[in-house]
């Protein structure tokens, strides 16, 4: 069994114990009281490269990555060094996250939010509304083509802007096929968690202009950022190296900063960082 379908196997239990604990209609209610949707494709658009910044305390991958205590603050410091989005991790076994997580984002900060999770049922797009999400995402792998289809068009129509995650040129193919306006190519493998930073650059060609890409993993700092901004990124996903470093806003200041004139830096390139 692949690691993705050892996490979907979590998910599915999880997500049955909170449908018996949480009826459909509570949730509709609460997501029609929630802040109304705040505009991702302006926050990932224009000629920047937009900063996606992930709360992420662990991962199948690496195991514990950070303690975060307090995800508001840490959303807080990401917002004030910059970020254009907030990227959140609710799926607790894996990633130690929470939805709880998501609405103390949702409080402490006014950009938009992903609610970045396997989502495998439209209960799941309705818990991401409720608790203030923005964005929810949806990894073509974990799908069938109709349910891929059905989770993008029900997104949409509740104001969540569809984030839609690929890895391979399949993948990709059934994204555009099932209409996603905004892809997200993840150098990491779900399946073998391998991270292949060359993947988007193979793929993004092949993303037709006017559709919003995003380069997700394996962002260690703005050269980073820069390689992928190179390859045609109009955002990047930065979890890991954020959590861990010991100034995660300082680190948002420098990626936003090569991310708002990414083509003056091509020439003078900083150096590689291991
Ligand atoms: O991070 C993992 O190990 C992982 C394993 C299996 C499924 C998903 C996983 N991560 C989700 C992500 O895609 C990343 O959290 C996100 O792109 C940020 O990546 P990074 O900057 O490399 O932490």
């Amino acid at each position: 069994m692949s690691v993705l379908d050892e996490i979907l196997d979590g998910v599915r239990a999880d997500l049955a114990d909170r449908q018996r604990e949480v009826p459909l209609a509570d949730l509709q209610e609460r997501a029609q009281r929630a802040p109304a949707s705040k505009d991702a494709y302006a926050a990932l658009g224009g000629d920047k490269v937009s900063v996606i910044a992930e709360v992420k305390r662990s991962s199948p991958s690496k195991g514990a990555l950070a303690a975060i205590a307090d995800p508001a603050a840490l959303a807080g410091d990401y917002e004030a060094g910059g970020a254009h989005v907030i990227s959140v991790l609710t799926e607790r076994r894996r990633f130690g996250g929470s939805l709880e997580d998501l609405a103390a984002v949702r409080a402490a900060v006014d950009i938009p939010i992903l609610r970045k999770d396997f989502v495998v049922t439209s209960y799941q797009l309705w818990e991401a509304r409720a608790h203030g999400a923005d964005l929810a995402l949806l990894i073509v792998a974990a799908l069938d083509q109709n349910a891929l289809v059905s989770l993008i068009e029900r997104a949409e129509s509740i104001g969540l802007a569809p984030l839609v995650e690929v890895h391979t040129e399949e993948e990709l193919d059934r994204a555009l096929d099932a209409g996603a306006r905004i892809i997200g190519v993840n150098a990491r493998d779900l399946k073998t968690l391998e991270v292949d930073r060359d993947v988007f650059a193979r793929l993004a060609p092949k993303i037709p202009d006017g559709v919003i890409k995003i380069a997700e993993s394996g962002v260690r700092g703005p050269h980073d950022l820069l390689a992928y901004a190179r390859a045609g990124a109009d955002a990047v996903l930065v979890g890991e190296s954020l959590v861990t470093g010991k100034d995660p806003r300082a680190a948002v200041v420098d990626l936003v900063t090569a991310g708002a004139h990414p083509a003056s830096r091509f020439d003078n390139p900083p150096e590689r960082q291991q």
